[in-house]
């Protein structure tokens, strides 16, 4: 029996120490932190390289240096020139109100006393008609009313358009002498005083020739304001007319010449010579535009010579624009900014006072606002239907 009590307390203690030789061994295999479970990245996430690349060089980009565009100008191609009075009639508003409404207005009224007519003169003179011309005019019209007798509206505005048509002299050639003869293109010279719209005509000129089918070259002449080279510069490159043009303060009739030659070698149409107008007296004006002239006229007989007129100048303008017919011989008038001013009876005074035909007229600054001068049209855009 003692042999099996100490046996048993003899297992039993085998049993405590290897219990307590396991146990301690179990706790240190414990601490340890368990073993990380990798993480499966998200399918869109990348998953990094095992063996890290080296970073790529940097590259430094070169900046790219584009080559400037150089686009084609865009060469523009007017309108023919025919009808545009009629398209610019609305132009005339001024005019017609001042002029065509109150004349219409007057003339209606049943019986026509004195002052009637006295009114008629006047609205007439207002319009810049001028004196004389007004008169013949008047004196027309009463004449025709005394015989028709009674009258209708409709026929007293037919007597009047016909009155200031007859006024106008539509018999007078206004057609501009700009096609080549002889081997060579016409020469035109464009003269009047500054600020008239002289450059500006000059383009507008050249456009209505090209857009009739001719081809054309600018002479830049006006010297005086450097601008005025660059402006023409400006209204050839639009429409593909090359320019010719001497150093500022140059001598323009060596411009003039050089632009005639020029125009002879590359066989264009015609040669449109803008001139400066800044002279003070009239020693000075017959000086240069007379060189200008002498010097041309070694190519050949210059074709035409166009005075630019204000018309918002009125009477005065008249004046001054004497001055230029006694340098040169002028073929035709422009009468420009007529759509700014009431006065449009002007077209007949000039015609009247100076003895030479309206040929063009101006009637905004856009570059196709210059039409050819019908007198019909004129009359009738100035006189208006609806009054
Ligand atoms: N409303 C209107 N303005 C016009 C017309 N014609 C020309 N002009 C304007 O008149 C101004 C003077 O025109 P320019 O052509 O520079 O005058 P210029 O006679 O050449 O003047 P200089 O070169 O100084 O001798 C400009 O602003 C034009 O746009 C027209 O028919 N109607």
């Amino acid at each position: 029996m003692e042999y099996v009590v100490t046996a048993v307390i003899l297992l039993v203690v085998l049993i405590v120490g290897a219990v307590g030789l396991v146990v301690p061994k179990m706790r240190r295999r414990d601490l340890p932190p368990p073993p990380t479970v990798p993480t499966v990245p998200p399918v869109d996430q990348e998953i990094p390289p095992l063996v890290e690349k080296p970073a790529p060089p940097v590259v430094v980009e070169e900046p790219v240096v584009e080559a400037p565009v150089v686009e084609a100008p865009v060469i523009e191609k007017p309108e023919p020139s025919a009808g545009r009075l009629v398209r610019l009639r609305a132009r005339l508003a001024r005019s017609q109100t001042a002029l065509g409404r109150g004349l219409l207005s007057v003339l209606s009224r049943d019986h026509l006393e004195e002052e009637d007519w006295e009114e008629i003169e006047e609205s007439l003179i207002t319009a810049d008609v001028g004196i004389e011309a007004t008169q013949v005019i008047v004196e027309r019209l009463r004449e025709r009313v005394r015989v028709l007798g009674s009258r209708t509206v409709a026929e007293v505005r037919e007597q009047l358009v016909e009155e200031l048509v007859a006024a106008l002299e539509p018999e007078m050639d206004r057609s501009l002498k700009t096609a080549p003869h002889d081997g060579r293109p016409a020469v035109v010279l464009v003269v009047g005083v500054n600020g008239a719209g002289k450059t500006t005509t000059c383009g507008k000129i050249g456009r209505v020739l090209i857009g009739d089918g001719g081809t054309v070259l600018f002479g830049a002449a006006d010297t005086f304001r450097a601008a005025a080279a660059d402006q023409i510069q400006t209204w050839g490159e639009r429409v593909g007319a090359e320019t010719v043009r001497g150093p500022e303060g140059g001598d323009p009739a060596s411009v003039a010449f050089d632009a005639v030659k020029r125009g002879i070698d590359s066989g264009v149409d015609t040669v449109l010579i803008d001139t400066a107008g800044r002279l003070q007296n009239k020693v000075g004006l017959m000086d240069e535009l007379g060189k200008v002239k002498r010097v041309v006229e070694k190519h050949g007989a210059v074709d035409e010579t166009l005075l630019v007129l204000d018309a918002t100048t009125g009477q005065n303008g008249l004046e001054q624009a004497r001055v230029f017919t006694e340098v040169v011989d002028v073929t035709g008038v422009v009468l420009t900014k007529l759509d700014g001013t009431a006065k449009g009876g002007i077209v007949i005074a000039v015609q009247r006072k100076l003895g030479i035909p309206v040929k063009l007229v101006g009637l905004g600054e856009g570059p196709d606002d210059l039409a050819p001068f019908e007198p019909k049209a004129f009359v009738e855009a100035l006189i208006g239907s609806d009054a």
